[in-house]
């Protein structure tokens, strides 16, 4: 266990009847940020129930800050801010009454910044949180997380059905607040800007399954489409090559792009174009393949 690590997960795993999460590896060291992508049913929220201690992992263990995360559920928990499906339970009170419910667990509860948050997003304290929209509540818990000045946010797709503008003020929100003395972020997404924008690193759940977890900028930098005229035998059995397309031309995706470009070399071909992939191909390839080496027509 390193000191460094505001968050790690070993071996985690939760099965239910039809599905089961993990195991789980993944470590997030202090000032960085983490976006978790993946379709409908990966395990996104399954993930992010098991941090906040809604579920209860069946094997591995999860330390926040360097400490295990059970044994020390109430110190932690002053030092993260959540935003997932927590306030849904105290659906009868209002935000403000919420607000004063919550402040009472945080010593560290900024009551200025709360009332600053609610203008800045429109809220109207007195309505009762389950008649909010479903928008409206995402701000609420949004604004929740940030008010005891936490060290790091876990937040489940904190923008679902929240309106242009105020995705694009939470999105500065969390810029200003990634720009804080070891602030780590981990956000599970659909919106890809999101990942882009506010994440050093990049996790890709599918069926339960982590099968992708690296820096944002190592990912630009190897993966990519080479268009090719013809595909050499060594190319089809290189361990980059993930996918080779039969369209006109023909396009190699790999996952280390240097590694194809010195392959071809050595057969005498160069690429007419190498194209960088983007966020949304690289969550696409693993939703549809599965991790695996495959060519398609
Ligand atoms: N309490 C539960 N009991 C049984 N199955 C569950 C339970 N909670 C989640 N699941 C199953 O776990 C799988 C993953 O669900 P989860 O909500 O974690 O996915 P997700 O990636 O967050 O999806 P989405 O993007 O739609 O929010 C689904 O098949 C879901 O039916």
């Amino acid at each position: 266990m390193s000191d460094h690590l505001v968050v790690e997960l070993n071996n985690v795993k939760k099965s239910f009847k039809k599905f089961t999460l993990g195991p789980v590896n993944l470590t997030l060291e202090k000032g960085f940020s983490l976006g978790i992508a993946g379709a409908n049913g990966s395990g996104k929220s399954t993930l992010f129930r098991l941090l906040v201690n809604i579920l209860q992992a069946d094997e591995g263990t999860i330390h926040f800050f360097g400490k295990f995360a059970a044994a020390s559920e109430s110190q932690h928990k002053q030092n993260i801010g959540f935003s997932g499906e927590l306030v849904e339970a105290f659906s009868h009170l209002t935000i403000k009454e919420l607000a004063s419910y919550i402040s009472y667990w945080y010593p560290h509860w900024d009551h200025e910044k709360y009332s600053y948050f609610l203008r800045r997003y429109l809220i109207d304290e007195k309505e009762k949180f389950g008649k909010c929209s479903k928008g409206t509540k995402k701000k609420v818990e949004f604004i929740f997380s940030l008010c005891h000045n936490p060290d790091l946010l876990l937040l489940d797709e904190p923008s679902a059905g929240v309106d242009i503008s105020s995705q694009k003020k939470m999105k500065e929100d969390l810029v200003a607040f990634m720009e804080g003395e070891g602030k780590c972020l981990v956000i599970a997404t659909h919106n890809v800007a999101e990942i882009e924008s506010l994440c050093d690193f990049i996790a890709v759940l599918h069926n339960g399954s982590l099968l992708y977890h690296d820096n944002k900028d190592s990912f630009y930098e190897n993966w990519a489409w080479l268009w090719v005229d013809n595909v050499p035998e060594s190319i089809l059995k290189h361990p980059n090559t993930l996918k080779i397309t039969h369209s006109s031309p023909i396009q190699i995706l790999t996952d280390n792009v240097q590694a194809i470009e010195n392959e071809l070399m050595q057969e005498s071909a160069t690429p007419s174009q190498i194209q960088r992939l983007s966020i949304e191909e690289l969550i696409e390839y693993f939703s549809e393949n599965e991790c695996t080496k495959e060519t398609s027509e």
